[in-house]
């Protein structure tokens, strides 16, 4: 796709073939209190700190139960933690169609089946382990934990676009490893795997071989407390769930990467390595659905060059694409960071000027025609401008 053309959204395959449409009646569990009379609050009660809920079997993913006790009644915030469950599993069966939950539940047994046959090769990658992971002076920042920390380490290129050193040379090696480990075995066994999303022929899934948690750590302990400062207006503060994988080019991959916007609201961008030339990103400017193929202006151009180790974060609606990778192999981890409730706001809202570039634009511009026909207006009635 050119940049002349209209800006793609990149999403995750869909699991399974669940049709997604329409809402149908799901019956509710007999034989139990139902909590159904009981309503949510509309904004979350943010000082609670909800329970976590990774033991739960259920179609759902656990993350939603930790957000959506957030949104309890007061009262329900008491009960034990079985009768909570009880209460939001019957809400989400009211809410998820149930071509959703088919499509959910697909994408569990084949996460379930990779999980009981492939063997990892690095077990250390599994686990969070900072000191190993990453660079020492990401490290102080985030620990530090104020702007002037974070940006102590980080450049802007372009208003919204932060780059800084963030990965160690030898864990990007090590996860260079386990992904072509990961790839060895699913050719061996020949196991046909879901590639990261709608745009790419070639990469891997991190989360559907075990890196899922090792992952949530990485967004909830590292991502989080950059992207409430710098991203508060696009859910920033609010981040509940992920998609990781990695991207991979060069001769015999894919080449380059269509403009397109990210299926998240923050993505966390950083290039593992091998060898390689070319590659570019450039950025074109955030937009909203309804702007996303407005022009862009001058000011919101930006070409970047991949480093090893190097992060790059910015929002998922930052229109972007990579170009070709000419020589050698390039090889990217992706964590798109997502926000339930960012999601959910973002379908009663229509004006997107704290974060689109159009609806600034439109905006900067309906304020100048209204300040220009006041003077005229005054001007008219004989009045004058001091
Ligand atoms: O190739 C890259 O570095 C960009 C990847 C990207 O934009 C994406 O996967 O959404
Ligand atoms: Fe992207």
């Amino acid at each position: 796709m050119s940049l002349d053309g209209a800006v793609e959204r990149r999403e995750d395959p869909p699991a399974g073939n669940g049709n997604g449409n329409g809402a149908v009646a799901v019956a509710l569990p007999t034989g139990r209190p139902t909590y159904g009379d009981r309503r949510l609050r509309l904004n979350p009660n943010t000082e609670h700190k909800p329970e976590r809920y990774d033991d739960l079997e259920t179609e759902f993913d656990p993350s939603i139960f930790s957000s959506l006790e957030r949104h309890l009644p007061p009262t329900m915030l008491e009960v034990p933690r079985d009768a909570k469950v009880q209460f939001m599993k019957e809400i989400l069966a009211r809410y998820l169609p149930e071509g959703e939950r088919t499509r959910v539940q697909r994408h569990k047994e084949y996460r379930q089946k990779i999980m009981s046959a492939y063997q990892p090769l690095h077990s250390d990658l599994y686990n969070m382990e900072p000191t190993t992971f990453f660079m020492p002076p990401f490290i102080k920042a985030i620990n530090d934990n104020t702007e002037e920390s974070f940006r102590s380490i980080m450049s802007e290129p372009s208003p919204g676009v932060y780059t800084f050193a963030m990965l160690q040379p030898n864990f990007c090696e090590l996860l260079l490893e386990e992904v072509e480990n990961f790839e060895k075995w699913v050719n061996a066994v020949k196991f046909k795997i879901m590639r990261p999303n709608t745009m790419n022929k070639y990469g891997a899934v991190l989360d559907d071989f075990g890196l899922e948690p090792m992952l949530s750590k990485l967004m909830e302990e590292f991502i989080c407390p950059m992207s409430k400062v710098f991203f508060p207006e696009v859910g920033g503060s609010t981040l509940d769930s992920h998609h990781g994988f990695v991207v991979e080019y060069g001769k015999d991959k894919d080449l380059d990467l269509g403009f397109h916007v990210d299926d998240s609201e923050i993505t966390l961008n950083v290039c593992l390595g091998k060898q390689f030339s070319g590659g570019e990103l450039f950025f074109r400017g955030v937009r909203c659905d309804k702007h996303v193929n407005s022009d862009t202006q001058p000011e919101e151009i930006l070409d970047y060059s991949h480093v090893p180790g190097q992060a790059i974060l910015h929002r998922g609606r930052h229109r972007h694409g990579a170009r070709a990778t000419t020589s050698g192999h390039r090889i990217n981890l992706l964590l798109w960071c997502r926000s339930s409730v960012f999601r959910e706001m973002k379908k009663y809202q229509k004006d997107f000027s704290s974060w689109c570039g159009e609806c600034q634009r439109e905006k900067k511009e309906r304020q100048r025609h209204s300040v220009a026909a006041t003077k005229l207006a005054f001007l008219r009635s004989g009045g004058s401008i001091i």
